[in-house]
């Protein structure tokens, strides 16, 4: 069984790895990627400077997945482009994403040209699907300021370029975004972020479980996984092939992970589950993963890869 797969110019030697956000805010974490089953990691997504985020509780694991408001908290762009170019130079094969969310064009500007003129030689995720900055709303839910930022993006930064999408739950929304998104030289779009805005209650004391916004935050795990396979769907069956795909969403098993390679996903990405379960979760699920392919007589990804039938 062959598991590789490839993102742009960096080869994967498994399908699977962390998504931005979890388990990668500091190089303890980060190392803990590096030494595990994962196929490449992603840095928590930056700012140019630090934040210390949102109140807690602002995370909580709820029965089929979990919310949260974490509030960009990160160490600082600084932080994960030093150990991205020190790592490459222990780890050269291993893929490095880095993630960014600035508050502002200007921001994502000065970081992109940051990394631009460093040494930098992985893939840039600009994330335009944080829901949990008070008053900020989605980018990817605006879709002339989506426009706006990548046309700004792409006259600045010439390496390869990703974008974090949030989850769409409408065909005509699919066509609108993938019409814009085809007009640029993307390397990849990653989808999907937490379904925004959730709400979970605690029955017996009658209040929300995590602080911010009211207790309105992201949702992922299990309840997210239908509308990540659609989304990678939609977007498969949209985009310009040379637009890879990162599946990200309700991975908790290898038949889950099968299930969005079977989507169109070159990559898959495991939030929930991996701050559950940690780094472990990635062999367990490769492994499901491979009886899969085995039972089924696949011996590379690219034997199932977009196959999806229909009825
Ligand atoms: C970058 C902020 C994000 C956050 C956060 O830091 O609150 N949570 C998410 O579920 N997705 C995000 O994109």
């Amino acid at each position: 069984i062959d598991l590789t797969t490839t993102l742009n110019k960096l080869h994967f030697k498994t399908p699977l790895m962390n998504a931005a956000g979890v388990h990668c805010a500091t190089t303890t974490e980060l190392d803990d990627l590096l030494d595990s089953q994962a196929g490449g990691l992603v840095t928590k997504s930056a700012t140019l400077q630090p934040r210390t985020g949102n109140p807690d509780p602002r995370y909580a694991n709820l029965p089929f997945g979990s919310i949260n408001s974490m509030g960009l908290p990160n160490q600082g762009l600084d932080y994960y482009l030093n150990y991205a170019n020190a790592t490459a130079l222990t780890h050269p094969d291993f893929p490095i994403l880095l993630s960014l969310a600035g508050q502002s064009l200007a921001e994502n500007l000065q970081m992109l040209e940051r990394i631009q003129a460093s040494a930098f030689s992985g893939l840039t995720e600009l994330n335009l699907s944080c829901p949990n900055v008070p008053g900020k709303p989605q980018i990817g839910y605006d879709f002339d300021q989506m426009k706006t930022i990548l046309t700004a993006v792409f006259q600045t930064f010439n390496q390869p370029l990703g974008i974090k999408l949030p989850p769409y739950f409408d065909l005509a929304q699919f066509d609108l975004v993938a019409d814009i998104l085809n007009q640029f030289p993307l390397a990849f779009i990653n989808t999907i972020n937490s379904v925004g805005n959730g709400l979970f209650i605690n029955l017996e004391t009658e209040t929300t479980v995590i602080k911010p916004k009211g207790g309105f935050g992201g949702i992922g795990g299990s309840y997210v996984k239908p509308v990540a396979l659609a989304n990678v769907r939609a977007f498969r069956q949209r985009l310009n092939p040379a637009i890879q795909i990162i599946g990200t969403g309700g991975v908790v098993s290898g038949g889950d992970l099968f299930e969005l390679i079977l989507c169109g996903a070159d990559v898959v990405q495991i939030g929930t589950t991996l701050a559950q379960e940690g780094t472990p979760a990635f062999g367990r699920i490769l492994t499901e993963l491979e009886r899969i392919m085995a039972q089924k007589g696949y011996a590379t990804l690219a034997d199932f890869r977009g196959n999806l039938k229909t009825l």
